[in-house]
C-alpha cells in the first residue's frame, strides 16, 4: 500500500506540477501598487473566505474597501489575481462603455450554465446579442403594463393564502416561502409560459417545491470545490460533469434544468399549434417565432429556446422572492417606515377605491418605490459581476488610488484575460456615492431626489440589476411585481421580526435564519392582520 502511495505521488504530483504551470503561464498581473487583503489559501484565494467566513455577506468586503480603497487586488484560485472594485467609473468603464470588451468570466458561466443551460444569461460576444435581441420586446414598458393584472391578481392570491398560513401556523410565517411561490406563478402566467404553476395554492406543486431548495447548498465553499472550477475552465469537457455531480446543490440544479425544459419543450410545442398573432409580443410567442425563423440573426435553435425557458425562471424567481422578503425583514424592523408606507397606501386607496391600481398610482408613490430602492440598495441578491477582459485596456477611477510613495492613481492598465469584479454590494453602500451613512437602511434618502454623478445600474443607479449590454432584462418586471405584492402586502398585514436573520454569501445571498443556517433560505416574521 504505501509503495503504491509513493508511486502515484511520483506520477501525480509532476505531473499535476507542469499541467498548473502550462495552464498558469499566461496569467495577467496587476500593477503591485494596488493594495489588498493578503490571502491564507494559494490554492483557493479568497473565495472560501468570502463564501464561508462571513456572517453577513458583504462584510468582508466593506472591511477591505475601507482599509484599501475602492479598488483593490484580490486572489483567486492558484495565485491569479482579480481587480476588485466598487469604484462608480471604474464600473461603468467595465460594464457600460467597453461592454462586450469585458466578457461574462469563464467562472461565471460555467455556475449559470449548470441552472440553465446556455441561455441569454450564460452566453458571451456574438452570441448573447443575437439572444439579448430576441428577448428585448417582450421587456419594453407597454409589453409589461398588459401584465399588470397578472401581478394583482397573484398579489391577491397571496394575501388569502397568508391568512391563511397566520391561522394555522400561529401567527409566524415564512414569508420567503409564500414569495417564493408568488413570484413563481407571476413569472409562469405572465411571461415566460403562459402557464399556470398555481403555486400558491398547491403546496404539491413540483416546480415550487424544487425551486425552494435551488439554493440550498450554494453556499458551500470549499478548495476542491474551487480547484473543481478551475478543472473546468482549463478543459470544458469536463464541465459536463457537474450533471453527475452527487453534491446537494448540483442534484438540484439538474433536477431543476430538466424540469424547467421539459416544461419549456411542452408549452412551446403548445404554442406552435395555436400561435397565429405573429405581432405578439410575449416571451412565448417570440421564442416560437425566434425557433421558426429564417432569418439568422434572430433564430434560435430548440435547444437555445428551452435554455431561455429555465433561464428566465431562475433569473426571475428567487431574486425577485428575495428582494421581496428583504422588503418585509427591513419594514418589520423599521415600525416608522411601515406606518408611513401603509399611511401611503391608505391615501392611495381613498383616491381610487377599492378597483386594481394603474402603473401611475404605482409610480406616483414616493414612499413605495422609496423603501423596494433602499432595499435593492442593501441587499443586491447578486454580490459581484465577474468579468474577464477581452484586450488590454485601461479602466479609469473615480476615487484614485494614493500608492506608498505618495503617486495619484487614476487610471489602472490590465492586460487581456484579466479578471475584473464589479462589486454590488461594495458600489451600492460605497459612502462616496450614497455618503456617510451608507451603511444604514433609510428609504427616506430616496424621497430626495439623489444625484448620481456616474450612471451605473439600470435602475435608481443601483448594481443590483446590474448594467449595461448584460444588465438585467426583468428589472422593469420585477419593480411592477414588486410594487403590486409591496402594496398588497402592507395594506393588509403588519410585520415584526421574529428570529435573528443573516445574509448568507453564495452563488445568490439570500436570507437564512443566523442560529439554524443549515435550514436552507427561509425568512420567519411575525404577521398579523391590519
Ligand atoms: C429583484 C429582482 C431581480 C434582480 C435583483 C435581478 C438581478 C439581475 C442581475 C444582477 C443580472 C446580471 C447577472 C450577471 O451579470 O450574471 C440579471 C440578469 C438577467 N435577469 Fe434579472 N433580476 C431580477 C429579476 C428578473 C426577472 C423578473 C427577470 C425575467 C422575468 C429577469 C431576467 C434576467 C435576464 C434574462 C438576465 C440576463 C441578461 C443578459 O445577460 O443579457 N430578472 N438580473
Amino acid at each position: 500500500m504505501a509503495f503504491d502511495s509513493v508511486w502515484l505521488a511520483v506520477a501525480v504530483v509532476p505531473i499535476g506540477f507542469l499541467l498548473f504551470h502550462w495552464a498558469s503561464a499566461g496569467y495577467p498581473r496587476l500593477p503591485s501598487y494596488i493594495p489588498g487583503p493578503p490571502s491564507r489559501s494559494w490554492i483557493a484565494g479568497h473565495a472560501v473566505d468570502l463564501w464561508n467566513k462571513q456572517e453577513q455577506a458583504g462584510d468582508l468586503e466593506f472591511a477591505w474597501f475601507k482599509q484599501y480603497g475602492a479598488t483593490i487586488k484580490t486572489k483567486g484560485t492558484f495565485g491569479t489575481e482579480i481587480l476588485l472594485t466598487s469604484d462608480a467609473k471604474a464600473i461603468h468603464y467595465v460594464l457600460h462603455t467597453s461592454a462586450y470588451r469585458f466578457e461574462k468570466a469563464p467562472e461565471a458561466v460555467i455556475s449559470i450554465t449548470a441552472v440553465n443551460g446556455k441561455g441569454v444569461i450564460a452566453v458571451n460576444g456574438k452570441t448573447h446579442q443575437r439572444h439579448r435581441k430576441v428577448l428585448s420586446p417582450a421587456f419594453s414598458e407597454i409589453q409589461l403594463r398588459t401584465f399588470m393584472p397578472v401581478f394583482q391578481s397573484v398579489a391577491n392570491t397571496l394575501t388569502k393564502t397568508i391568512r391563511a398560513a397566520i391561522e394555522r401556523d400561529g401567527g409566524i410565517v415564512d414569508v420567503h416561502h409564500w414569495l417564493g411561490r408568488a413570484s413563481l406563478d407571476i413569472i409562469g402566467e405572465s411571461s415566460a409560459f403562459n402557464y399556470k404553476f398555481n403555486s400558491l395554492e398547491d403546496e404539491n406543486c413540483e416546480m415550487a417545491n424544487i425551486m425552494s431548495h435551488l439554493m440550498d447548498g450554494a453556499s458551500a465553499m470549499t478548495e476542491p470545490l474551487r480547484v473543481g472550477l478551475w478543472l473546468m475552465e482549463k478543459f470544458p469537457l469536463l464541465q459536463g460533469l457537474v450533471d453527475y455531480s452527487p453534491a446537494d446543490l448540483h442534484r438540484h440544479m439538474v433536477k431543476f434544468k430538466k424540469l424547467a425544459r421539459e416544461l419549456g419543450k411542452i408549452i412551446v410545442d403548445k404554442a406552435k399549434q395555436s400561435s397565429t398573432d405573429t405581432s405578439a409580443k410575449d416571451i412565448l410567442s417570440i421564442l416560437v417565432r425566434a425557433n421558426e425563423s429564417e432569418d439568422s440573426s434572430k433564430k434560435l435553435s430548440e435547444d437555445e429556446v428551452l435554455n431561455q425557458t429555465a433561464t428566465l425562471l431562475s433569473a426571475g424567481q428567487e431574486t425577485t422572492s428575495s428582494t421581496l422578503t428583504w422588503v418585509l425583514y427591513e419594514l418589520s424592523k423599521c415600525p416608522d417606515a411601515q406606518h408611513a408606507l401603509r399611511k401611503e397606501i391608505r391615501e392611495v386607496r381613498s383616491r381610487v377605491g377599492d378597483g386594481p391600481l394603474t402603473q401611475q398610482d404605482y409610480d406616483s408613490m414616493e414612499m413605495l418605490n422609496a423603501v423596494i430602492k433602499e432595499t435593492l440598495r442593501f441587499h443586491p441578491i447578486l454580490g459581484t459581476m465577474l468579468r474577464v477582459a477581452s484586450f488590454d485596456d485601461i479602466i479609469p477611477l473615480a476615487e484614485p488610488i494614493i500608492t506608498p510613495d505618495g503617486q495619484t492613481i487614476s487610471q489602472i492598465p490590465v492586460q487581456k484575460g484579466q479578471l475584473v469584479e464589479c462589486a454590488a454590494h461594495g458600489y451600492n453602500r460605497n459612502p462616496a456615492v450614497w455618503g456617510s451613512d451608507a451603511h444604514i437602511w433609510r428609504p427616506e434618502r430616496w424621497l430626495t431626489k439623489q444625484e448620481a454623478q456616474v450612471t451605473v445600474g439600470m435602475h435608481a443607479n443601483v448594481l443590483s440589476f446590474s448594467g449595461g449590454v448584460r444588465g438585467c432584462s426583468g428589472w422593469r418586471f420585477a419593480m411592477m411585481s414588486m410594487q403590486s405584492i409591496t402594496f398588497e402586502l402592507i395594506e393588509n398585514f403588519y410585520f415584526e421580526p421574529s428570529e435573528a436573520i443573516c445574509r448568507r454569501p453564495g452563488l445568490l445571498i439570500t436570507p437564512h435564519l443566523a442560529a439554524r443556517v443549515e435550514e436552507g433560505v427561509k425568512l420567519p416574521l411575525r404577521v398579523t392582520e391590519v
